[in-house]
């Protein structure tokens, strides 16, 4: 699913749980429309002297908890729509896990593996120049997201600091150790995710080296939630790259194929040069092909709308756990269901993300550098808390996990926004 697609099929979700959910339609109707959308060109002079433009974007979708927060995207299709359609599931996401944050998403429209990292950091700082009257710590705190990382966002950091004459290590999360950042954020998404498999392991009683597992992607999220899942004896049977993906029964030892794709690195560069398929010798299989798979659980960890109406017949897996943001776009998540295919969404599973965001954050304004252990207990006990609320709203309103986890976060929102003070509230007040 592309291009505008991706933000009606999250307004569609937004509408119809909203309503089955019994949200205020004065609520639902503040989610439909972002509050900022700024788009602007990014001149970047590149090695060879030419000015080249590239179109960056950056959404503050909706701020009533607090100053929005989200990753900035550096990909060939990044556009207006998928910036809004995921600073709308940042919303959901952060009022979901009770983090005080609003959601915004930004990209750049760009291929990044083409470029220089001279180029890359110059395109890093052009991007904050055209929004430093946007963002802010206690405005609109970007962090890393596909094809950007912790390098980027010290870039990012260090050129905010420098238009505005001060240090601001609260402007940015996921930034390295050494200017601020948290440890653990590298690990934490992958590390929320599979905290939520555990919980739901729990629920069903299964036992993890009889459960076969693949994996879209093999980025900082997949890579992290498969080596914590293989730890615990689950076996990791596909992976996959944009490269395409391999496949063995017997399952992969995630970390050497990791350290392998990690030393396919050029010299400084940021991105690995080699795919999974390269590196290893294996049956190889295409994308489609690893959605298709007979596994346990599918982990589409890369980007969103990859199972679609065409091929949501094929699915075989019994659970798919949305590592990635929006990889099942909604027509198929019925045929799924009707299927009895469980989800474990996206807004929950890859939540530990922004949730050590926010711990960093909160580290950054109190001049605090918390052990490791630390932040991944905290973060161990915010996943649980919102697994179990999504399972017992699931259970109690006899609702998907989806509907569950999207009636949590709105009916958070609508308090919000009733305490902000409508009509609604106005005339309430007035009556008593
Ligand atoms: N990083 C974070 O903290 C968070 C990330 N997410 C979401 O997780 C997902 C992955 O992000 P992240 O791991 O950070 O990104 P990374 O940039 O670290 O990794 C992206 C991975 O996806 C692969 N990929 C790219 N295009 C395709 C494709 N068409 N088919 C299959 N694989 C592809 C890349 O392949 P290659 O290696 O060949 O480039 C790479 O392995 C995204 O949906 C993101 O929004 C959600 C919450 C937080
Ligand atoms: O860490 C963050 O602030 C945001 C992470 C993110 O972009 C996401 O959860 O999709």
């Amino acid at each position: 699913m592309r291009g505008q697609n991706v933000f009606e099929d999250a307004l569609n979700r937004i509408k119809a749980i909203g309503a089955d959910a019994g949200v205020s339609s004065e609520v639902v109707e503040s989610l439909l429309y972002p509050r900022a959308l700024l788009q602007a060109s990014l001149p970047v002079r590149m090695d060879n002297g030419a000015l080249r433009y590239f179109i960056g974007y950056r959404c503050q979708y909706n701020n009533v908890l607090g100053p929005t927060k989200g990753g900035i995207r550096f990909h060939p299709r990044v556009d207006q729509a998928e910036v809004q359609a995921l600073g709308l599931w940042m919303t959901i996401k952060c009022a979901l896990l009770g983090i005080p944050f609003g959601g915004a998403k930004g990209g750049v429209l760009v291929q990044p593996k083409d470029l220089s990292p001279m180029e890359l950091e110059r395109l890093s700082r052009a991007y904050v120049r055209a929004m430093a009257d946007f963002i802010g710590p206690d405005i609109d705190i970007p962090a890393p997201d596909v094809y950007t990382n912790a390098r980027i966002m010290g870039w990012m950091m260090d050129e905010y600091e420098a238009i505005n004459r001060l240090r601001a290590p609260a402007v940015i999360t996921g930034k390295p150790v050494q200017l601020g950042g948290s440890l653990g954020r590298d690990e934490a998404t992958g590390r929320g995710a599979y905290l939520c498999i555990r919980e739901l392991a729990l629920k069903h009683g299964w036992q993890a080296k009889n459960i076969r597992v693949a994996v879209q992607g093999f980025g900082n999220a997949a890579y992290h939630v498969s080596r914590l899942l293989q730890a615990d004896g689950f076996k990791i049977v596909a992976i996959s790259d944009s490269k395409g993906g391999v496949y063995s029964e017997q399952g992969f030892d995630i970390e050497s194929l990791w350290q392998e794709k990690q030393s396919s690195r050029q010299m400084r560069a940021v991105y690995c040069e080699q795919s999974v398929c390269q590196l290893i010798e294996h049956n190889e299989i295409s994308n489609e092909e690893l959605l298709a798979l007979d596994v346990d659980i599918l982990i589409p960890a890369a980007l969103e709308g990859v199972i679609h109406h065409e091929n949501a017949d094929q699915i075989k897996a019994r659970t798919i756990i949305e590592v990635a943001n929006g990889p099942v776009a909604s027509e198929a998540e019925a045929r799924l269901e009707a299927r009895g295919i469980e989800i474990l969404p996206d807004v929950l599973v890859n939540a530990g993300g922004v949730t050590v965001s926010y711990f960093e954050w909160v580290q950054n304004r109190s001049g605090y550098l918390w052990p490791l252990e630390e932040v991944r207990s905290k973060l161990e006990n915010q996943m649980k808390a919102a697994f179990a609320r999504v399972w017992q709203v699931a259970q109690t309103e006899e609702r998907s996990l989806r509907s569950a986890a999207y009636a949590v976060a709105m009916r958070r929102i609508g308090k919000a926004v009733l305490s902000h003070g409508t009509r609604e509230y106005f005339t309430k007040d007035q009556e008593q």
